[in-house]
C-alpha cells in the first residue's frame, strides 16, 4: 500500500484499490503514475494485463477530486464491450466521488446518450464512430473544457484496419481542446509511434517494460500443424480434453470471420459444449449479453472474431485457442493475452495450417521467443474426424438456411453508406473491375497458348527435319 502512496496517490484511492485487491503498484503504473500527476502527456506501453487501465484511470480520479466537473475526461477506446469494462472501472474506483460516466458507443440508442451528455458527465468512454456522430449532430454538450484525453489501444485507434477510425478520430480531435493531458496506452504501440506522437503533442513522457519477450512469462505458447480439413476435429478435441481434465476452466477460441465464429458456435453446440459467440454481426444486446454469461462463467466457451481480442479482462480464461494463425503478429499478442492476465498462468494454442509457416516465422520474430508444438494422440482425433465435420456441413446448411450472409450484405451496404459511398456504384465498379480481370486473365492465358503452340511447332519441325535427315542417311547407306 505504501507503494502507492509514494506515487503521489491520495489515501480514498488507495483505500479503492485495496478493495478491489490491487495492493502494489504494477510497473506500468508505478512509472506512469506520477508525469501524470505533474500533467505530463503520457504514452504507455506494457504487455497485456498488466494494468494499464488503472495506470490512466487512478490519477485522472485523483485529478477530477481535486477540481471536479465535466465533462472532465473522454476515454476512446475501439470496442463498445472495452468501453463498459473501462468505465467500470472508473465507477469501482471513483466511487466515493459520486463519479458520474456516460458510455457513448454504437449500437445503442442515440437520443438516451444525448440526453446523457447533456448531463456533463464527469468521464465520457467512447467509441469514436457513435461520438463523432455526435458532435456532428448535436449542440447539446461540449468536450472544449476537457482535461483529459485518453485513448486506450491507442494503436488500433489510429492504424487503418477493417475498421478505420481516422475521420471519426479527426472530428472528435477538433472538437476537443489543445490545452488538454493526452494519455496513450496499449500493449503494442511502438508501430505507430509516430502517429501518436502527434496527437500527444506535449512532449509526452514515454515507457515501455524492457522486457525482450512481448507475451507475458506466465503464458505457455503452442501450436499444432494440422491440414485444414481436419482443424475443427482438432478443435473439438482440445475442447473435450481441456474439460475432462479441468472442471472450471474457461477458453476462448478466435476466428477470422463472423461466419466461421457463427458455425464453430452452432457445431459446439451439437456436441453440448457451453459455447457463445461474440462477432460484429450479432446486435449489441446479444453482444454484452454473451459476453456477460462467458464472464459469470455460465457458459464456459466463448468463441469470437477479433472484436474480442484486445483489453477484455476475464480472469477466468485459462485456454486461448487460435482457430486461425493471425495474419499479423499484433493480433496475435492481444489475442493471447486475454490468458495469463496479472500474474495468472495460461495457455495459448494456434492451430497451424501448412499455408500459415510464415505467419508464425513472423509472430515467433515480434514475440522473439518460440513456440512449442502442443503433442496430440492423432489417432484419437481421428476418431472423431467424421463426426465432426458432418456437424459442421450440417450447420453450414442451417446457416444457409437463415439470412445471415443476406444480413452481411446490409451491414457492407451500411457500412458504404457511413463512408460516404453509393453501394450500387460501389458494387457496379466491383464487376466492372472483376470484369477487367477476367479479360485480362483470358489475354494472358490467349499468349501463353500462342507461345506454346509456335514452340510445339517448332519442335515439330526439329523433329520432320531430323526425321529427313536420317532418312536421307539411310536411303545413301542402301544405294
Ligand atoms: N497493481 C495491481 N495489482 C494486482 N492486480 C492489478 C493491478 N493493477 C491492475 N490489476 C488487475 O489486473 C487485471 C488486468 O488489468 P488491465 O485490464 O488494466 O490490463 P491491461 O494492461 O489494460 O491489459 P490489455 O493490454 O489486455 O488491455 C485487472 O483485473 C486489474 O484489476
Amino acid at each position: 500500500m505504501e507503494g502507492f502512496s509514494s506515487l503521489g496517490l491520495s489515501s480514498w484511492l488507495i483505500d479503492q484499490c485495496s478493495q478491489l485487491g490491487i495492493l502494489k503498484p504494477s510497473p506500468v503504473q508505478e512509472n506512469c503514475i506520477p508525469p501524470i500527476l505533474e500533467g505530463r502527456d503520457c504514452m504507455g506501453c506494457a504487455k497485456t494485463g498488466s494494468g494499464k487501465t488503472a495506470a490512466f484511470v487512478l490519477p485522472i480520479l485523483q485529478k477530477l477530486s481535486e477540481d471536479p466537473f465535466g465533462i472532465f475526461c473522454l476515454v476512446l477506446t475501439p470496442t463498445r464491450e472495452l468501453a463498459y469494462q473501462i468505465a467500470e472501472q472508473f465507477r469501482v474506483l471513483g466511487k466515493p466521488l459520486g463519479l458520474k460516466d456516460c458510455i457513448i458507443i454504437g449500437g445503442m440508442d442515440m437520443v438516451a446518450q444525448a440526453l446523457e451528455l447533456s448531463r456533463k458527465p464527469h468521464i465520457v468512454i467512447a467509441t469514436p464512430g457513435r461520438l463523432a456522430d455526435h458532435i456532428r449532430s448535436s449542440n447539446t454538450f461540449s468536450i472544449k473544457k476537457i482535461r483529459f484525453l485518453v485513448m486506450d489501444e491507442a494503436d488500433r485507434l489510429l492504424e487503418q484496419g477493417c475498421t478505420d477510425f481516422t475521420q471519426d478520430l479527426q472530428v472528435i480531435l477538433e472538437a476537443v481542446p489543445a490545452q488538454r493531458q493526452t494519455l496513450l496506452f496499449s500493449a503494442t504501440l511502438t508501430d505507430t509511434l509516430q502517429e501518436l506522437k502527434t496527437v500527444a503533442m506535449n512532449k509526452p513522457f514515454f515507457w515501455e517494460s524492457t522486457s525482450e519477450v512481448r507475451t507475458v512469462e506466465q503464458l505457455d505458447q503452442r501450436y499444432i500443424l494440422v491440414p485444414e480439413k481436419v482443424k475443427d476435429a482438432y478443435l473439438v478435441y482440445l475442447i473435450q480434453k481441456f474439460q475432462d481434465e479441468h472442471e472450471d476452466w474457461s477458453i476462448m477460441i478466435f476466428t477470422n470471420t463472423c461466419k466461421t465464429c457463427q458455425i464453430l458456435n452452432m457445431m459446439l453446440r451439437e456436441f453440448s459444449f457451453p459455447s457463445v459467440a461474440l462477432h460484429s454481426m450479432m446486435k449489441q444486446k446479444q453482444r454484452f449479453a454473451a459476453l456477460a454469461k462467458f464472464k459469470s462463467s455460465v457458459f464456459k466457451i466463448l468463441i469470437a472474431t477479433d472484436v474480442a481480442a484486445r483489453g477484455l479482462d476475464i480472469p477466468t480464461v485459462q485456454v486461448v485457442i487460435n482457430h486461425n494463425t493471425p495474419g499479423l503478429p499484433k493480433i496475435y499478442i492481444h489475442r493471447v493475452g486475454r490468458t495469463a492476465r496479472a500474474g495468472r498462468n495460461g495457455m495459448a494454442i494456434t492451430l497451424v495450417t501448412q499455408y500459415d509457416i510464415h505467419l508464425v516465422h513472423a509472430i515467433e520474430g515480434q514475440i522473439n521467443m518460440k513456440l512449442e508444438e502442443f503433442k496430440v494422440k492423432e489417432n484419437e482425433v481421428l476418431k472423431i474426424l467424421t463426426q465432426v465435420n458432418v456437424a459442421r456441413r450440417e450447420c453450414e446448411i442451417k446457416l444457409e438456411c437463415t439470412d445471415f450472409d443476406e444480413k452481411k450484405e446490409i451491414n457492407k451496404r451500411k457500412q458504404l453508406i457511413l463512408e460516404g459511398k453509393d453501394p450500387d456504384l460501389e458494387a457496379k465498379r466491383k464487376a466492372e473491375l472483376e470484369k477487367i480481370k477476367k479479360q485480362k486473365k483470358k489475354f494472358k492465358e490467349h499468349i501463353q497458348e500462342t507461345i506454346q503452340n509456335k514452340r510445339d511447332a517448332q519442335v515439330r519441325r526439329k523433329r520432320k527435319k531430323k526425321l529427313l535427315r536420317q532418312q536421307e542417311k539411310a536411303a545413301k547407306a542402301s544405294q
